[in-house]
């Protein structure tokens, strides 16, 4: 199967050549790469290989029953739409054929023009689902303007844009929440891969069963519970950027079969020996310092190298002073729009409280310091109280009883128990959590 522009991979299945050989030449016109099959086994074999979006499958296929080949199909790729090729005396098998998870049909003798509209149609349909995950993940943090007057956040943006159409493996740095998984979004927005999918694996959240099935897909029956074939993320992510975030964090029995992926664009699925190719670009962030933990045999040191061809680090807020202002005034004004509040700026003194802070959860504190005042200030301009600034040191040891919100207890607790703790995995066990829920925690609190 070729693959003129990856706009669509779609597979052919009917046991009769000339409709074969008509709907082929109609889909290439359009551009789409195209395989074909004229029997169940033969579209079996082909979709156990590689990645369709679409199918156009014909329920009259000799001797092999269609709805049962639909079944198998289903199950080996339940990404790929498949549509039905059905004669108008038969329209009650096409109708059984949708209940069974085919997306839609279309009654022989058809047009060209028919069978064109048809393919456009699912694979928009397709190609929205696949993107509706991506922007979910963007919407949280919908209208970041990476813009600076900081010098040194400004060279750091430079340098992302120079090298954002390149190729090159990308590691961000920064303590957290100061903007890293903005930025590599950025940068795959001002790539050429912008077209396709920038998809973000966070890498604390799996261990390394779980964190090899969600990267590299799995094939039924590998594991208990794996009822159906799985792409991966790695799949999704063909042609665009696969994030890894917090890769300090990427299970260290996994890295073996990262490093060969990043190195050879090549990998399996679990419980599935054929080698499979992907076109992604890697970026990936952490907070940790990869250096020493390879040194401490914590973090593979071939895989270090091969993820920071390029290294670009983001200042952390307390040295952006001069950015602090725009970025509370962008956050009001989204969250007062959210909320339907009436704040709509600061007071002086609460403008020199936030420059002065000094923000150790960075911008994502800032922006929930805001998203907090914008909430509880009834007046035009949030003032300190608003901010929280006068209240009892965020430092002094609150105690249950106190007057407190619980998400301040909660908050004040988690914090003491991670200075407390050695690895977030202790912590984890600690609270009496998984590390997944206080990784999400961690996030929600601006910790
Ligand atoms: N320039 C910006 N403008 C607006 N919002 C921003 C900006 N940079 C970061 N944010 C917001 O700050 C929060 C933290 O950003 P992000 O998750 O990218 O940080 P991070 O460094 O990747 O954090 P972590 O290390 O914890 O994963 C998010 O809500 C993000 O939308």
């Amino acid at each position: 199967m070729q693959t003129p522009d990856k706009e669509g991979r779609i597979l052919l299945v009917d046991d009769e050549p000339a409709i074969l050989r008509t709907f082929r030449y109609c889909l290439e016109d359009e551009g789409y790469a195209i395989a074909t099959a004229s029997s169940g086994d033969q579209a079996q074999a082909l979709v156990q290989g590689q990645v369709f979006d679409l199918c156009f499958l014909d329920l009259r296929l000799g001797a092999d029953d269609g709805l049962t080949v639909l079944s198998r199909l289903r199950v080996l790729a339940p990404w790929m739409r498949v549509v039905i090729v059905t004669a108008h005396s038969a329209i009650d098998t096409a109708v059984n054929a949708m209940q069974a998870g085919a997306a839609d049909y279309l009654v022989k003798p058809c047009s060209p023009e028919q069978l064109r509209l048809a393919a456009a149609r699912q694979l928009e349909t397709s190609r929205m689902a696949a993107r509706l995950q991506t922007l979910e993940q963007e919407t949280a943090a919908a209208g970041a303007d990476l813009d600076s007057h900081c010098p040194g956040m400004r060279s750091v943006l430079d340098t992302a844009r120079q090298v954002a159409d390149t190729d090159a493996n990308i590691l961000i740095l920064g303590e957290s929440g100061t903007g890293k998984g903005e930025l590599a979004r950025a940068i795959h927005g001002w790539s050429k891969r912008s077209k396709h999918d920038c998809v973000t694996v966070n890498c604390p959240s799996l261990n390394a069963e779980l964190m090899e099935s969600e990267l590299f897909g799995h094939a039924r029956g590998a594991f208990t519970g794996a009822t159906e074939n799985t792409l991966g993320r790695v799949s999704q992510a063909d042609g665009g950027t696969l994030f890894l975030d917090e890769i300090g964090d990427f299970p260290l029995a996994l890295q073996p079969k990262l490093l060969r992926f990043i190195q050879d664009r090549e990998y399996e699925r679990v419980g599935d020996p054929q080698t499979r190719h992907a076109d992604v670009r890697i970026l990936s962030a952490t907070n940790r310092n990869l250096a020493e933990m390879a040194a401490a045999g914590a973090f593979r040191e071939d895989l270090m190298y091969r993820l920071n061809v390029i290294t670009l680090t983001l200042p952390p807020l307390r040295e952006r002073v001069e950015d602090i202002p725009e970025l509370a005034e962008r956050f009001l004004a989204r969250f007062v729009s959210d909320y339907g509040r009436p704040a709509r700026g600061f007071s002086d003194a609460a403008l020199t409280a936030l420059q002065q802070h000094s923000w150790p959860g960075n911008i994502r504190e800032l922006r929930n310091m805001i998203e907090r005042a914008s909430i509880i200030c009834t007046e035009e301009l949030v003032d300190l109280t608003h901010l929280g600034f006068d209240a009892p040191p965020l430092d002094s040891v609150p105690r249950a009883g106190a007057e407190l919100s619980l998400e301040e207890l909660e908050r004040a607790h988690i914090t003491a128990v991670l200075g407390n703790s050695e690895t977030l995995d202790q912590a984890a066990r600690t609270l009496g959590i998984d590390a997944s829920t206080l990784y999400r925690k961690r996030k929600q609190l601006g910790l």
